[in-house]
């Protein structure tokens, strides 16, 4: 995550942009520039816990997955994302599977390490979910105020009556919310003053789409961004929006919420909803889907893949990189946000969504655990006092998803690291120490050295794949073989890139939850 000025600076750069530039976005991010300046506020705002968990559940309902949704003839159950949270640590990341609920999946997983956890689900939990949580001694379950998870929108077998089940559903879920000791309810909390703006500004300067704008001059990425947001926008709002007022209205009356059906609350809910929405579709279009992609970068560019190692799906390494990239807005550092995610690859595919993999943890960067924020040294190389600034308190994100990992790293299984800025020298030999075997990054800063901290260590790793965001290994052999019209990678399609665009393929479900991930945005 870039800062504001940085963005600033892109626009400097690129004065055509105003008036080349269709997007209605434009002028908004423009003016945010100002708004957000970190020079004249000292730090861009941040995403509270709260909507972090709401946003990274949201985010989990739409985990790339090759099972269908759980159908049952009597009842239409949503796929539903989950985040179990103790001591405000992010200790899981769960979606329904095939079989099992969300709820159900964590307390398979986690079992009575569940006592005391919160849980924040995207969909009101089913009551068969509900009660098994409440049991294993759950402190708090908050959900996003949609259609549930036993819908009560969507028909049976394309009929338009929601089924008598979802209904008898929510009375239940009702019973056992006023008879449970945790507090259940809705946690959507307002964005801090200009975060939105921020958010739009931050994706649009991050190191993913600035990578894309170095390989392919010619590229107009501030189109590319924003043609990618409005698409996000668009298919987030059909998944977790109920767009006529009256039929959310008649839905938040069923499952218990009857105060927010009142103005002002019912208007100030739905805004809130869609700032959230708005916020997510900003950071899922950081990574836009073109030519680019994580690639193996000890590959040379030729037209053979067979040396390519395997890894996830680039749609699964995109997902959990916008992960990471939401972890970041809860950076401590005023200049840039850096989010990290690790998840492991077991030998048997697990009862989730997710298939064989597990969280092993995430973090952001931020100063230590129990410091007053503001109470460490903040500038960065610019001050000239070395004494003042920040590197040496610092913890870096992937530290902390070290430090606060929810499971162990096994040296049999393939244990990934996805990190939002190039791993810099203190972190490269921690990453090797711990075993993590894969590394899906930026390597924007790769060769750098700052003075107080630096990036010369990467390159030169060995024993962990990188999987660096750059244009495929087909295009840029094609760039670097074929006559200038296929520069920009404009050839025909060819053999990895149709193993792209089979990674793409092979998720039913994610294809029509994100049909950005395939569809050509320019
Ligand atoms: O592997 C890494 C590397 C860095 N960071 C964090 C630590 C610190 O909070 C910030 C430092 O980043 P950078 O190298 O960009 O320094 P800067 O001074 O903020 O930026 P620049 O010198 O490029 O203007 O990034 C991580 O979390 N993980």
């Amino acid at each position: 995550m870039e800062t504001a000025d940085a963005v600033k600076k892109n626009h400097d750069l690129n004065p055509s942009c105003a008036t080349s530039c269709k997007c209605s976005e434009y002028r908004d991010i423009k003016e945010a520039g100002t708004l957000t300046n970190t020079e004249v506020l000292g730090h861009g705002p941040r995403l509270s816990k709260a909507n972090l968990f709401t946003l990274l559940s949201l985010w989990m309902e739409l985990f790339p997955r090759e099972e269908k949704e759980v159908v049952n003839k009597n009842v239409f159950t949503r796929g539903t994302g989950l985040v179990v949270v103790r001591d405000q640590k992010v200790v899981g990341l769960h979606c329904s599977g095939s079989e099992l609920h969300a709820g159900q999946v964590a307390v398979i997983r986690h079992g009575p390490k569940l006592a005391s956890s919160e849980l924040y689900f995207s969909r009101k939990p089913c009551a068969t979910c509900l009660k098994m949580l409440i049991n294993v001694g759950v402190s708090r379950i908050s959900f996003w105020p949609g259609d549930p998870e036993m819908s009560l929108s969507v028909g049976v077998n394309g009929m338009d009556s929601i089924s008598q089940e979802a209904v008898l559903d929510a009375i239940a879920s009702e019973k056992l919310k006023s008879n449970s000791r945790p507090h259940i309810g809705v946690a959507v909390q307002p964005l801090a003053l200009g975060l939105q703006q921020f958010v739009m500004e931050t994706s649009l300067g991050c190191d993913f789409v600035e990578r894309m704008s170095g390989d392919n001059p010619g590229l107009d990425t501030r189109d590319l961004f924003c043609r990618q947001r409005r698409q996000n926008i668009s298919t987030f709002s059909q998944e977790f929006l109920i767009l006529p007022e009256q039929h959310h209205r008649d839905i938040l009356a069923k499952i218990g919420l009857e105060n927010f059906c009142m103005e002002p609350y019912f208007s100030n809910l739905r805004q809130k909803m869609t700032d959230l929405v708005e916020v997510l579709a900003s950071v899922a279009a950081s990574l836009p889907v073109l030519q680019h992609g994580f690639y193996w970068k000890d590959s040379q560019p030729t037209a053979s893949e067979s040396s390519q190692p395997p890894g996830v799906s680039q749609e699964t390494a995109r997902h959990c990189t916008i992960q990471a990239r939401l972890l970041a807005y809860r950076t401590e550092d005023p200049k840039i946000g850096v989010g990290a995610v690790i998840w492991a690859e077991g030998k048997s595919a697990g009862c989730d969504g997710t298939g064989r993999l597990y969280l092993v943890g995430c973090g952001y960067n931020a100063y230590p655990v129990g410091s007053e924020y503001g109470e460490y040294p903040q500038m960065d190389t610019k001050q000239e006092d070395r004494q003042r600034r920040k590197y040496r308190y610092i913890i870096h994100a992937e530290q902390n998803a070290l430090s606060f990992r929810c499971d162990e790293i096994r040296q049999e299984e393939n244990t990934m690291l996805f990190v939002t800025k190039c791993p810099c020298d203190e972190c490269i030999p921690l990453i090797q120490g711990a075993g993590i075997k894969q590394i899906y990054t930026t390597d924007l800063d790769s060769g750098k050295d700052k003075g107080d901290i630096t990036y010369l260590r990467f390159n030169g790793l060995r024993g962990v794949q990188k999987f660096i965001w750059q244009k495929s290994t087909l295009t840029r052999f094609a760039s670097e073989h074929a006559g200038p019209h296929l520069a920009n990678g404009s050839g025909s399609m060819r053999k990895h890139d149709r193993q792209s665009e089979q990674d793409v393929q092979c998720n039913k479900r994610a294809r029509s939850a994100m049909p950005e991930d395939h569809t050509p945005v320019c």
